[in-house]
Parts: structure tokens; sequence; C-alpha cells
């Protein structure tokens, strides 16, 4: 292997696993700010302890290692095609190791390339620049935050709002929205990448690439300085919190570029990344590709301060403020009859996976394994195999919303009592688990170590054809907690969350920057 992919392979392992210094330093911050007798606070605590177990355990962060996006800049006449097929190399590798998810599917057929290689995957832009040196970025944007992305186009009426112009204020009007809309589905508190102007195109790549500055540094020019205060403020103010539960902190970071525009078109694009946010670099000598230095200063000298983050630990639930439930699946209507939004569920016993292929496949076929009384988590894992079978290497929640068109038909036919995911679920879901008696268990979205070691043993695995992110994977846990956020009377905390902030960002219907 040349030293180019054994760089660029070391990248891949460092941003996949190891949070940046800047991105811990806000969460821990985060962390700081919320009482952690609560919901986001508990929630922080584990995010936290599950950025050291990632560092510790060499393993991602979070499950979904998203679409990795390579920027690159060589010097002149550095041959940039040797270098696209040992980035490709690097990914294929990385992959096998189980440092990145099998993440490549064909759009027409569903099928997983399994080495993360395929048209379109990896993202590899190039530039020359007049230096000596090659610089690597990479970037590693789950799914689920990308789902959330949102472009505007200038004027518009935006709810809550109103009337957005063409001018700073309508700008304002629409980042804030944006923040809005993810309410908790892209793993907040997130940081968002902001572009002003471009086409849609180019517009959305502005956004992104605001996403490699540090979330530190100050907008140079002085108007989008203020603006990112203001919505670092202000989208604050949202109560949306880690989540999507409530709380003081919804966004970490809020940076914005601005690029012309043609007369008919004003687009403001938003790209939101989670609070699992990873992007690292490497300056690489020009003739060696040895690394040379990180274009990020890493986390590891950034303790994230932890206290236990087990919800089954009484320090970090005082008696009185909320309940916790220990339950053995397959479970009762009784066992989940009783409980309530706010209460934390400790699992343990038998779940099964099941994402998007699996709930349309059961939608008009019999399940393989008897799911009468029975726990869907809805994720997708990073699994290996060795002699002795299957492992599990990062297991957290995907959304859970994508699931609704299915869900609540589901829980009917086959007798579900428990679903577990994150970013909640909606009206007919919630009908469905008033009507039948079964509850929705938010976990802590990008929590993957955290809920990997939660999983005693792999009992099987069935659909492997749909690729192992999307397949139906048996699991044995011990102590898998989640909090109730949908319960089996009528309640949904996310609703109320949805409702809450709606009004809260009324307030900032006036103008600010007329
Ligand atoms: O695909 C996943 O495992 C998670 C996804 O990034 C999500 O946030 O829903
Ligand atoms: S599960 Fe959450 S933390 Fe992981 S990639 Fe998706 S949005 Fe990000």
């Amino acid at each position: 292997m040349s030293t180019f992919e054994e760089s660029v392979y070391r990248l891949i392992v460092e941003t996949s696993t190891n949070l940046p210094a800047d991105v811990r330093r806000a969460v821990a911050a985060a962390k700081e700010k919320e009482d952690s007798a609560t919901r986001a606070g508990l929630s922080l605590a584990t995010i936290a302890k599950n950025i050291e177990m990632a560092e510790c355990n060499v393993s991602p962060i979070c499950q979904d290692t998203g679409m990795p996006t390579f920027i690159v800049h060589t010097p002149v006449g550095a041959n940039q095609i040797v270098m696209k097929r040992e980035i490709r190399e690097a990914v294929a590798r990385a992959t096998k190791d189980g440092k990145l998810r099998t993440n490549s599917v064909d759009s027409l057929t569903g099928a997983n390339t399994g080495d993360n290689l395929g048209p379109g995957t990896p993202v590899i832009h190039f530039e020359q620049w007049e230096r000596d040196e090659v610089e690597v970025r990479l970037i590693l944007k789950g799914g689920g935050c990308e789902n959330k992305n949102i472009q505007y186009s200038l004027p518009c009426e935006l709810e809550g709002l109103g009337k957005a112009g063409r001018d700073l204020d309508g700008i304002r009007k629409c980042i804030l929205h944006a923040v809005y809309q993810a309410q908790g589905q892209g793993c907040s508190a997130g940081f968002i990448g902001v572009g002003i102007g471009g086409d849609r195109t180019t517009g959305y790549e502005l956004a992104k690439q605001q996403l490699f500055r540090r979330v530190d540094d100050v907008n140079p020019i002085p108007e989008l300085a203020k603006l990112e205060d203001y919505i670092l403020d202000k989208a604050n103010q949202l109560g949306i919190g880690t989540m999507g539960f409530g709380g003081a902190v919804t966004l970490l970071g809020c940076k914005v570029g601005v690029n012309n525009r043609l007369p008919a078109s004003f687009f403001v694009s938003v790209a939101y990344n989670c609070w699992a946010f990873r992007r690292q670099g490497v300056i690489l000598d020009g003739s060696t590709h040895e690394i040379k230095d990180w274009v990020y200063e890493g986390g590891s000298a950034v303790p994230m301060n932890n206290e236990p983050a087990d919800a089954s630990d009484d320090a970090a639930a005082p008696v009185g403020k909320r309940r916790e439930v220990v339950l053995r699946a397959p479970l009762s209507e009784e066992d989940v009859r009783q409980l309530r939004v706010g209460d934390v569920v400790i699992l343990n016993g038998e779940m099964h996976t099941g994402r998007d292929a699996l709930h349309k496949h059961l939608m008009d076929h019999d399940s393989p394994v008897d799911l009468n009384g029975g726990v869907i988590y809805h994720c997708g894992p990073v699994m290996l195999k060795d002699e002795a079978g299957w492992h599990v290497k990062a297991a957290g929640p995907t959304t859970s919303i994508r699931e609704e068109p299915y869900q609540g038909d589901i829980i009917r036919k086959f007798g579900i009592r428990a679903v577990i995911g994150k970013g909640g679920m909606g009206a007919k879901t919630l009908a469905a688990l008033q009507e039948h008696g079964a509850v929705y268990l938010n976990a802590v979205g990008g929590a993957a170590q955290y809920y990997a070691e939660c999983i005693q043993n792999v009992k099987g695995v069935d659909f492997m054809e749909f690729g192992i992110p999307e397949a139906m994977w048996h699991l044995e846990v011990e102590g898998f907690a989640a909090i109730v956020t949908m319960d089996a009377h009528g309640n949904s905390l996310h609703a109320d969350v949805e409702q809450d902030s709606k009004q809260k960002l009324a307030q900032f219907k006036d103008p600010v920057f007329a």
C-alpha cells in the first residue's frame, strides 16, 4: 500500500472514531449548561460517554458513518487519478475493518455494494494550490442530519415567522426556521452551515464548506459574524434541546458563507450536522505523502468530564424526578400500559433491528421470527464477522419517522409492544400505540458505542440480502436504557416540544436586521 493510501486510511479512522477538540468542547459546554437530572442532561452524559468510548475502542462514534466526502488540495502537477484510486482503496479497507459502515446502496435495486464504493460514493473534490503539500479533508455526515438540510428560495412565507424577504432579515428567518424544522431528528444539538446565494447546487456546496470552519472562529464579514452570534443565541431559545427532548441547548455552532447569485434567484441553503460532527484533515508532505500535521486539533486532550451516564445509576436519576422501569422482552400489554412519557426503561432480553427495507417487506410478508410482545429497534448497525460469528461494532438508533407510513400497521399485524428509535413518530403510530398497547422508546441518537456495549449476543440474522444496515438482526441485550417519549395513553413528547418550539419561534417574527 502506498504512503498516500495509508495516510488517507489513518484520516478516515481518526475522523470516524475521535471527535476533534473544537467539537468536544462545544458538546462539553452544552453538558455543563443542562441540568444532569433532565432528559437532555442525561442524553448529553450518554453522548459524552459515547465519545470517549469510541476513541478508546477505535470504533465509529455513530454507526452511520455518512457519505465520505473528501476535499483534496494538491500541488500543481500531482497525479489526481492515482490519488482518487488510492482514496477509494482506503475507503474500502476502512469499511472492511469496521471503521465505516457499508453505506453505499444502489438507489434502484437497494443492493449494498458492501465496500462503500459505487457511482457517486465516496465524494472526492480536487483543487490545486500553489503550495508543496497535499491537504486532504474529510467529513462524515450521516443520513439523518442530511435529511434535515433545507433550501429556501426568497422571498417566501415561513411558518411562525411570516414573510421572509430578499435581505439579511429574510435570511435570519430562514436560518431560525431551519433549526426549528429539524427538531431533534438530526440528533440535536447540532451545527449548521449556511450558504447564502449561488444556485441550488453551489448554495448547498457553500453551506457544507462552512462546516469545515472551526467551531470557535469568527466570520471575517462583520454582518455575518453578527448574524452567526444572533442565530446561536436565539436558536437556543427554541427549547428543542438535545434529541428534541426539550432543553436549553439546541444549536452548538452556526457558520454562514456568501456567494453571488443570479438576479432572479435568492437561495438560502442550510446544511444541518448532528452533534456527531465528524470532520478532520491531514497535511501531507508533498513528496513522501507522510502525515505532517492534522488540520483540526485532536480530541484526545479534551476529556468529556464523565459522570455515570448509566440511567440505572441512582446518582444520575434523582428520586421523584424520573421513574425507572426495568423490563424483560417479550413484553406484555400490562408492562407497556404502565409506562408514561418521561419514564426511563431499562430493557433486557431480545430485540430485533428493522428499518426501511424490513418495514416495507413486513407489510405484505410474514416475519421470520415471532414478534408477538416483541421489541423492534430502528437501527442499522456496523457488524463484523470472524470465526466466532458476528460482532456488533456500533449500534445506535436511526430516525424513526421514515417508518411512519408502516409502523402502525406492523404493530397491529405482529403484536409488537415496543419500538425503539430516535426523533419520534407521528399521529398514525401514536394511535396504534394507544389502541394496541405499545410504547415508543427514544434512544440517544449517535450513541453507537454506548448501545453496542449493551448487546450481549447476536442471536441470528435474517434478510442479509438487504445488506448489513437493513438486515433484521436478532440481538440479546442487557441494560439497554431509553426514554418513553410516546406512550400507550396518547401522549407524545415530540408533539409537545414541536408545538412549544413553534410558539417560541414566533417571538422572532419582528425585523432585527432591518
Ligand atoms: O442510518 C443511520 O443509522 C442513522 C441515520 O444517520 C439517522 O440519523 O437516521
Ligand atoms: S444517527 Fe444521529 S449522530 Fe448518527 S449520523 Fe444520524 S444524525 Fe448523526
